[in-house]
């Protein structure tokens, strides 16, 4: 039990009815997880709005109301608590609940379109094989030190974050690495946290469904750097345009890293293969088994946010030669027959151009590259044309196959991605909805030395088709296809 005044401690309050001296047992903003003493916080979501289920709340136990709308008629007993931004307030009341669990360990942020769980995982294992105790809130997983939790979002809402973190500190962690989405920002889920840094990695298409426009869509992510404190870093690729842009009005020391241009920390490709990169980092030279062009500036945020948590160099340069790839990331089996498989989730226009690149720009020319790839349903339809586009372009044969549908019919999702392909790649590309028969299809089209790329959807381990998750695994599948297919 606790008062509600102390969880409503720095939260902006704009009326109350009701006394705030009383205890309650717990938060929550959905009003089917409250129980007996529990202050529910309704919030204006995208599909519905949390106003509508105050009376339910109560009914059900709740004790005390924030809202941003005080209700026409109030009930005896009740505390109605008026603020403007709920998700604001539920964020700092999260905190305030769970002991402010940021400010006892050093917790890094990731933000960007692409890379946030690479640059996040890799930390993790980093700071681990440095002998640390580590956190890890990532797409894949979330990590406790050596516990691993399941995770549902990119960035969970609120109060699972600081849930997290309290365990965290429970635990002894000393650091935590954290992606930082842009639905996270926007709908205030970072809010109030203690960062000691924060990394961009880099803005490109995508999410235009929900954030509207590519400038509102930069101005969240900008939004992360903005409220960064003085004795915070923020560390970003400048060789994207909007690196600086996140500097602008930030009081966080800046920080800056780049392939091409100038910067802080600076990087140079001497090798790129299938078996790794060998960098020039600064002065120092280092190999890694992470593939591709997008990778070495993966490294590179780690190498400087290593750098400025204070790791000597050598034993950075060191360690990232030991860094082992992120599920579901450039993923690859190579069957007997040497048909390569690789299981990557660009799920982003960029995501896979630069994928299918770095294939290119490896493989020989007479090795085929055969592409399967799909898009997400209930997201981002403009991403759909364009994928398909980049898909036939950059290939010699893509099969175009669902993702996750969701709510949407396949084939109209389908439908949308052919329409991007242009006519002299049409004979490159046949469509074949079911995701299962795309990968088999792909295995057998494929000759000795050919490379297949599975794209969409990395580590996930179902597919989403009409509300129901199937158990669905594409590195799973191709592993054990192609050594069916090999006997
Ligand atoms: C579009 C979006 O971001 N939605 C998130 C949002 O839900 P919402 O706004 O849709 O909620 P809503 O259904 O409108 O309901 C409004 C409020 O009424 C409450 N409610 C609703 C029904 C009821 O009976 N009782 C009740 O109290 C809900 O709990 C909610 O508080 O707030 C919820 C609680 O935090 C999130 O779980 C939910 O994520 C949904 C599931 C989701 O799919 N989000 C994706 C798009 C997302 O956030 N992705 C990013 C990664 C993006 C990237 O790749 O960069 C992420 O960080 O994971
Ligand atoms: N630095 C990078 N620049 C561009 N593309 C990248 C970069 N790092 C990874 N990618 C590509 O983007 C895909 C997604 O990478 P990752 O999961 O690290 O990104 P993310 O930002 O966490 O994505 P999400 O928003 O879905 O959580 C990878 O599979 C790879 O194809
Ligand atoms: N974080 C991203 C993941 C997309 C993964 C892709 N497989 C899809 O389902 O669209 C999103 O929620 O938009
Ligand atoms: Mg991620």
């Amino acid at each position: 039990m606790i008062a509600l005044k102390d969880i409503l401690y720095k939260v902006t309050i704009n009326a109350v009815a009701g006394a705030t001296g009383v205890n309650i047992t717990a938060i929550d903003f959905d009003s089917r997880n409250i129980k007996s003493g529990y202050v529910f916080v309704a919030v204006k979501g995208s599909v519905s709005d949390g106003h509508k289920f105050i009376d339910t709340a109560i009914s059900q136990g709740a004790v005390a109301i924030v809202c941003e709308v005080m209700p026409e008629k109030l009930i005896d007993g009740v505390t109605y608590v008026e603020v403007d931004n709920a998700n604001k307030a539920l964020a700092i009341m999260a905190s305030n609940y769970y002991e402010n669990p940021s400010a006892n360990l050093r917790l890094v942020g990731v933000t960007g379109t692409n890379g946030k769980t690479t640059v996040a995982s890799l930390l993790y294992q980093l700071f681990k094989k440095a002998g640390y105790k580590v956190g890890l809130l990532s797409t894949v997983k979330i990590m406790v030190d050596n516990d691993e939790y399941k995770a549902t979002h990119t960035t969970p809402d609120s109060l699972t974050i600081n849930k997290y973190l309290q365990l965290m500190n429970n635990e002894g962690v000393e650091f935590c690495f954290m992606e930082v989405s842009s639905h996270g920002i926007h709908q205030s889920r970072t809010e109030g946290l203690h960062f000691e840094g924060g990394i961009f990695t880099n803005l490109t298409h995508d999410h235009l469904d929900y954030h509207n426009t590519f400038a509102e869509y930069r101005d969240v992510k900008k939004m992360f750097f903005d409220t960064l404190p003085e004795k915070a870093f923020a560390l970003v690729n400048t060789d994207d345009k909007n690196g600086l842009v996140m500097l602008q009005n930030t009081k966080a020391r800046k920080y800056t890293y780049a392939l091409k241009g100038y910067a802080d920390y600076k990087a140079q490709i001497l090798e790129n293969q299938f078996s790794g990169l060998l960098l020039k980092i600064n002065d120092a030279e280092v190999w890694t088994r992470l593939i591709g062009n997008f990778n070495a500036y993966n490294i590179l945020a780690i190498y400087g946010t290593a750098e400025l948590l204070g790791l000597e160099k050598v034993e950075i340069l060191r360690l990232i030669s030991e860094l082992e790839s992120v599920s579901g990331r450039f993923q690859y089996v190579i069957s007997t027959e040497k048909i390569t498989a690789i299981v990557d989730y660009a799920h982003t226009p960029d995501a896979l151009k630069n994928v299918l690149e770095t294939i290119n720009s490896i493989r020989t020319k007479n090795e085929e590259l055969i592409t399967v790839v799909g898009c997400g349903g209930d997201r981002d339809k403009t991403k759909r044309p364009k994928m398909g586009h980049i898909a036939t372009a950059l290939s010699t044969k893509v099969i175009f196959t669902s993702d996750n549908p969701r709510s949407e019919e396949p084939e109209a999702i389908l439908k949308e991605i052919e329409k991007g392909v242009e006519p002299q790649n049409y004979k490159k590309a046949l469509t074949i909805t079911e995701r299962l028969q795309a990968i088999k299809t792909a295995c057998q089209m494929a000759q000795p030395n050919d490379i297949i790329l599975i794209a969409g959807k990395g580590h996930e381990t179902y597919q989403e088709i009409k509300g129901r998750r199937f158990d669905f695994d594409d590195f799973k599948i191709v592993q054990e296809y192609l050594k069916e297919l090999s006997k």
